[in-house]
């Protein structure tokens, strides 16, 4: 029978906890894998006693396998207790007028990866929510400092005021009108296409804007309102250096609608700017001065709003009484639209966003993953207990905004608190907001509020809450989990590390959970060893694993088969398929050699003061129809990027290594059957690789260069093998 936690305010429900059924059995495996770890660790000290193979190989392989336990003890902990969760948003009874006021950060950074018609229409979806109009305010942060996407802003405020009104009465379901009208599943009225036209209309006009780089006062700006403020991006003006621009682009003194206001803050080549953090500190402060509403959402600048109650389902926690004193936030999963059938490079994310995040959940709570999160603004001001009082009252948390946006001083007071020079002295970035120095701000804020004692919730309605955009090329996936991966180093080895700082502060469970990621990176050191020494040895003829007839050679064949089958059982559970967990875990052996690999160099040459990582904003533009293409028939995307070096090494080495061992199978019989079966486990994963080395010609193959060098590696490696194996 499963346990059932109801939480119900006046008696009724408005949310549930479901313990996972897999609970049990997954304690009881965790316990016989570990007696199955203990053994293979006294097998490796045994060896090294006994020394029969070369002793760095012995070494290395401990080490992997020290790496390795490691990480399926963080894994483990995730798996302790998984729990769902269910909301009855129909439950909550509130009145409109007694509604939360509602604060949306939208960030964006550049309008040539993030188009503005994107930026307009993730707006208008949250603006179109079920839920009192006038109680939502929209702030978008432009941190591209870019007058296309102001200009698609303004056209979206004017657009909203059809747009809202035709959503509510139709009860149309899609809010972003992108996906509504480019959608066949429904029947079009007279109203519906009257509004189909205004919109087409919009973006043929935020198109000729964005085509023709810049906005044209006189052609473009029909009200004299906003002509203005073109003219500060005069001559002076680059993204790297302006002034601050808030623009209130609509607001709910006048009518019944959404706050919506366009902030860029200022920016000087001189004072540093910590990337989307940093956006959202502005943010946090310009709202505090406009509105301060308890609740804010952030969301990154493609994630539109797919589920319009989204804001109800939230509020079933932050709402409750009895847990939202110490409720941090309210984490939605990242849900991707135009992924392909088998997802070939894993970019549902689904162990991070799903399969995790339910073992964070029966913990203290998901980690932040930077948006879809519906915050409680009292999270960023200390903790749950003692409030951290800003620089200036206007900023509290707790006051009550009630000067109308448009006035003089609550506008001058917003710029003030946009300026590049605010910061200075203050506790942002540390103690107050999202915190600065890693390039994973979401993580990193995230695991600060829950070492100050905030608890989050991670909530997945049946219809998911938000889509937003994945890249549609490896080189884009690679590249985006690099800079994860910097962003990850940079909190392991930081003071607030949550090895030395997290078991300080959080229980075990919890701070083992957060170590899962935190050693993500790490995982490259077990798959670079266990990708290339078996298989020199193979080639070489040196055995270092256990022979067929030794009982040690089981439990190396139970430990593989046992992780790999959880690992599969795992996704199945959480709703995958065979075929995406395939490609799941082959994306993880290609992460570990690109992404992780060159995210430890770039953390290095950063730490030596060598290199100053950047937050490369992920495109979100696909022009490149060959490629989308391919993307569609699932044909792998290399291109010229040196990242795939490493992995294309890794490829050519098993090749060799397997067809060698099936060469001489006779001749060394079974000592060699578990080396040969890991290079041909890795070369049935490296298939693609093969096929895009030798088989393709288009734009997406492995280069000729990377495979040229790959090959000399091989040679380099094979004869350094001789010294160390002959
Ligand atoms: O200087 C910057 C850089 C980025 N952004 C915004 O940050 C968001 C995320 O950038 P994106 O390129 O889409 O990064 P992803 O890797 O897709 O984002 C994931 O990882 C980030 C941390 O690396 C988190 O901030 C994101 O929320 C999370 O979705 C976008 O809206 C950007 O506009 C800024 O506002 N200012
Ligand atoms: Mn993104």
């Amino acid at each position: 029978m499963v346990r059932q936690r109801k939480h119900t305010v006046d008696d009724i429900t408005l949310h549930t906890c479901n313990p996972c059924r897999r609970t049990m059995p997954y304690r009881i495996y965790a316990v016989v894998h570990t007696c199955g770890i203990i053994a293979l660790m006294y097998h490796h000290v045994y060896s090294l006693l006994t020394a029969t193979t070369p002793l760095i190989i012995t070494c290395l392989l401990l080490l992997s396998d020290i790496v390795l336990t490691f990480i399926w003890a963080t894994t483990t902990s995730l798996r302790f207790n998984p729990v769902h969760r269910t909301e009855y948003p129909e439950n909550y009874s509130a009145k409109p007028e007694d509604f939360p006021k509602l604060d949306v950060f939208i960030c964006t950074a550049d309008p040539y990866k993030e188009p503005p018609m994107m930026v307009a229409n993730t707006a208008l979806s949250v603006m179109a929510y079920d839920y009192p109009s006038d109680k939502i305010s929209v702030y978008v942060s432009d941190d591209g400092g870019s007058s296309l996407t102001l200009f698609a802003l303004m056209e979206a405020a004017k657009f909203s005021k059809h747009w809202l009104p035709f959503c509510k009465n139709n009860n149309v379901q899609d809010r972003s009108p992108e996906v509504y009208f480019s959608s066949k599943s429904h029947s079009w009225t007279k109203e519906a296409e009257n509004i189909k036209t205004m919109y087409e209309t919009m973006k043929k006009r935020v198109q000729y804007v964005v085509d023709s780089g810049r906005v044209d006062t006189d052609q473009s700006i029909e009200s004299d309102q906003f002509r203005g403020v073109f003219n500060l991006w005069d001559h002076k003006f680059t993204r790297h250096d302006h002034p601050t621009i808030i623009k209130v682009l609509q607001h709910n003194e006048s009518e019944i609608m959404p706050n919506l206001i366009y902030v860029s803050r200022e920016k000087s080549r001189v004072s540093p700017h910590h990337f989307k953090a940093g956006a959202l500190n502005t943010l946090l402060r310009v709202s505090s001065v406009m509105t301060n509403s308890p609740i804010i959402l952030t969301l990154d600048c493609d994630m539109y709003s797919n589920n319009p109650t989204a804001p109800l389902h939230a509020l079933c926690y932050l709402s409750d009484p009895k847990i939202n004193f110490s409720l941090g936030f309210v984490q939605f999963p990242q849900k991707f639209k135009g992924i392909n059938k088998n997802d070939i490079y894993a970019s549902e994310l689904k162990r991070p966003f799903d399969i995790i995040t339910v073992g964070f959940d029966g913990l203290m709570g998901p980690i932040h993953v930077g948006t879809g999160c519906f915050f409680n603004r009292r999270a960023f001001y200390g903790s749950p207990t003692s409030l951290v009082l800003p620089d200036i009252d206007e900023l509290g948390p707790n006051r009550i905004a009630d000067k109308p946006i448009m006035s003089q001083d609550v506008l001058a007071l917003a710029h003030n608190v946009a300026g590049c020079n605010y910061e200075r002295n203050t506790n942002w970035g540390s103690k107050i907001g999202f915190r600065y120095g890693s390039l994973v701000e979401d993580y990193y804020t995230g695991f600060m509020l829950h070492c100050e004692g905030w608890r989050s919730v991670f909530c997945s309605p049946t219809k998911a809450a938000f889509y937003g955009d994945s890249p549609k090329c490896l080189t884009d996936v690679v590249g985006q989990q690099m800079r994860w991966t910097v962003g990850l180093l940079e909190v392991t080895f930081s003071k607030y590390n949550p090895i030395t700082y997290g078991f300080k502060s959080l229980s075990l469970l919890m701070s083992l959970a957060y170590c899962h990621y935190a050693f993500w990176p790490f995982w490259s050191i077990p798959l670079t060893v266990y990708g290339l020494l078996p298989q020199l040895a193979l080639i070489y003829g040196v055995s270092v694993f256990p022979k067929v007839s030794d009982p040690w050679f089981w439990l190396y064949i139970f430990l593989f088969f046992g992780a790999y089958a959880q690992d599969l059982s795992d996704f199945l559970l959480e709703g995958g398929t065979y075929r995406k967990w395939w490609n799941d875990q082959r994306m993880w052996m290609i992460r570990g050699l690109s992404s992780f690999f060159f995210g430890f160099i770039e953390f290095t040459l950063k730490t030596l003061n060598l290199s100053t990582p950047r937050f490369n904003v992920t495109s979100k533009a696909n022009n490149d129809d060959k490629q989308l293409k391919r993307y569609e028939q699932e044909i792998f995307d290399f291109g010229p990027s040196s990242m795939f070096l490493p992995m294309t090494f890794v490829a050519i080495v098993n090749l060799l290594a397997f067809i060698w061992g099936i060469y001489n199978l006779y001749a060394w019989e079974e000592e060699l059957t578990l080396q040969l079966m890991l290079a041909g486990f890795a070369v049935v994963n490296c298939l693609p690789i093969y096929e895009a080395m030798m088989l393709r010609k288009d734009d997406g193959a492995l280069p000729k260069r990377t495979c040229f060098l790959a090959g000399i590696l091989t040679f380099v490696l094979i004869v350094l093998g001789y010294f160390f194996l002959k």
